[in-house]
């Protein structure tokens, strides 16, 4: 089986995410790779689609939240997930899996679950959809959240 992760990360944590998850495919013998939404990843052969942002504002990263996050230090692109995603053709039953970065509280929102629900708009088969702490807006990423998303990836397939 072939996957593909295909991300945007302003700051560098959700790309850590990203890579722990490939280790946790590759542990079971898939071949993964990590790319950035704004590279126009091609997916014909892919089987598993696995889709990662950060949260901005409760949702998926946009061109003025990702100017504010470059404003403290970040090094976002002017396009990212949310654009790739709009401009995708139907998946029809295509498996993918959603997750993303958050800081965790009580308001946080998901930019994972934005992304499984435009998924679902394109027919997709959503499979997991699921968040990963960072202790603030640059990160770090928060204790065992690197394990527990290798161990998120192994249990995809
Ligand atoms: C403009 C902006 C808005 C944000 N809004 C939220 C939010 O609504 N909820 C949340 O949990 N985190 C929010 N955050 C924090 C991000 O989740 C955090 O910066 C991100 O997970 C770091 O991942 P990255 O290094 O891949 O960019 C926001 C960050 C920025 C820059």
């Amino acid at each position: 089986m072939k996957a593909l992760i295909v991300i945007e990360s302003c700051f560098g944590n959700t790309e850590q995410i990203a890579q722990a998850i490939v280790a946790g495919l590759r542990s079971r013998d898939i071949e993964a790779a990590v790319v950035q939404a704004n590279q126009s990843p091609k997916i014909d052969d892919i089987e598993l689609l696995i889709i990662g942002a950060p949260t901005h504002s409760l949702g998926l990263p946009k061109p003025a939240t990702r100017r504010q996050a470059n404003a403290k230090g970040g090094h976002a692109e002017e396009s990212g997930v949310s654009e790739w995603l709009d401009a995708l053709a139907k998946l029809q039953g295509r498996r993918v899996a959603a997750f993303a970065t958050v800081t965790g509280g009580r308001f946080t929102g998901s930019a994972a679950r934005a992304i499984a629900k435009k998924m679902r708009r394109h027919s997709a088969d959503v499979v997991a959809c699921e968040d990963f702490l960072v202790s603030g807006t640059q990160g770090p990423i928060a204790d065992g959240e690197l394990t527990r998303a290798e161990q998120w990836g192994a249990a995809l397939i």
